[in-house]
């Protein structure tokens, strides 16, 4: 099989599971094993039954693409700030320090906590940039992020459940979430750019769970346990929910966080919507918390901020 290709996905490798058991708390315990046995495998969940109307969807599509076919002196008008927010043009981010850039341009906002706005106290958050020009994003962009980042807290609740915890106990501190989200965008990429030319570079998620909703052009693939990538074809209805590095720190590895990447050879531009969970900066990652004292850690415990701050610092080529 050639570079940057990849097989056809194995609906055990990536189970389907239905949530909605979870969130109307009619039967969380069945869902919590599907999840739990799922984290234990690839980490790649493809969620269902999530409570996110369509329509949504579409607005934040629509406004999305407005956004990134518009001028770039309009998206420059909220060029990246270093607290991460705005517009972080192409070329932006490289996955790794040997490999091309990202083809990927992405608008990226956080957590506004109501009339509050954004906080302002970790480096890795602060006032969110929003063009002008194009009024209605923010609330659509809000609206999004509100839905897709109550759909992450049932996970995470699901999550507790399947490890035998108290059931808030991934969400106790998360008042603050450092969450963030954003709208990626992914040009039609032509087989002239190289096998090395990535929409998204191979990767792995920096923080606690991403809830992605992909469109129906495709191009997402995960590494399986052979090392082999595979196809994670968009599955209408559903959401893509991966396990990301801090989740699987936090749980000492027994969760994985699977490398993944994007390769849109669809001659279409491929659109996707974002939010990473994270819980409040200062939360300790410690995997004693899930598994008792005496459990020998395989990780120092972290703080989710510093741990965060690390990561941003060596994929972002502006926080440099
Ligand atoms: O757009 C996608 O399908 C994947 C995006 C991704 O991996 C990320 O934003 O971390
Ligand atoms: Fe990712």
């Amino acid at each position: 099989m050639g570079y940057a290709t990849a097989k056809t996905i194995d609906a055990d490798v990536i189970p389907v599971i239905d949530i909605s058991p979870l969130i109307d708390g009619s039967d969380p315990v069945s869902v919590a094993r599907k999840l739990h046995s799922a984290s234990k495998g690839l980490g790649f969940i493809y969620v269902k039954g999530h409570g996110i109307p369509e329509e949504v969807i579409e607005r934040a599509r629509e406004v999305a693409f407005e956004f990134f076919r518009a001028p770039e002196e309009l998206k420059a008008t909220v060029r990246i700030t270093g607290q991460h927010r705005g517009w972080l043009a192409r070329g932006g981010a490289k996955m790794r320090d040997d490999v091309k850039a990202d083809l990927k341009e992405s608008f990226i906002w956080g957590y506004e906590n109501g009339a509050d706005g954004a906080a302002d106290d970790h480096p890795l958050r602060g006032q969110n940039l929003w063009p002008a020009a194009i009024p209605d994003l923010r609330e659509v962009a809000q609206e999004y992020f509100q839905l897709a980042h109550q759909v992450a807290h049932h996970l995470m609740w699901g999550f507790a459940i399947g490890l035998n915890l108290p059931e808030n106990f991934f969400l106790r501190t998360s008042d603050r979430p450092i969450s963030r989200a954003s709208f990626v965008y992914y040009p039609a990429q032509p087989a002239s750019l190289g096998e090395e030319q990535f929409g998204v570079g191979p990767h792995t998620d920096f923080g606690v769970l991403t809830v992605l909703c992909q469109d129906a052009v495709g191009g997402l693939q995960v590494e399986d346990a052979n090392g082999e990538w595979v196809h994670a074809p968009p599955i209408e209805g559903t959401l893509v929910v991966n396990v990301g590095d801090l989740l699987a720190r936090w749980t000492d590895g027994e969760y994985k966080s699977t490398p993944h990447r994007v390769v849109n050879s669809s001659g279409k531009e491929r659109l996707s919507l974002v939010v990473a969970y994270d819980p409040n900066p200062e939360t300790a990652i410690d995997a004693r918390e899930v598994f008792g004292d005496g459990h020998v850690v395989r990780n120092e415990p972290i703080t989710c901020g510093e741990y965060l701050e690390w990561r941003f610092a060596k994929a972002f080529s502006y926080r440099k």
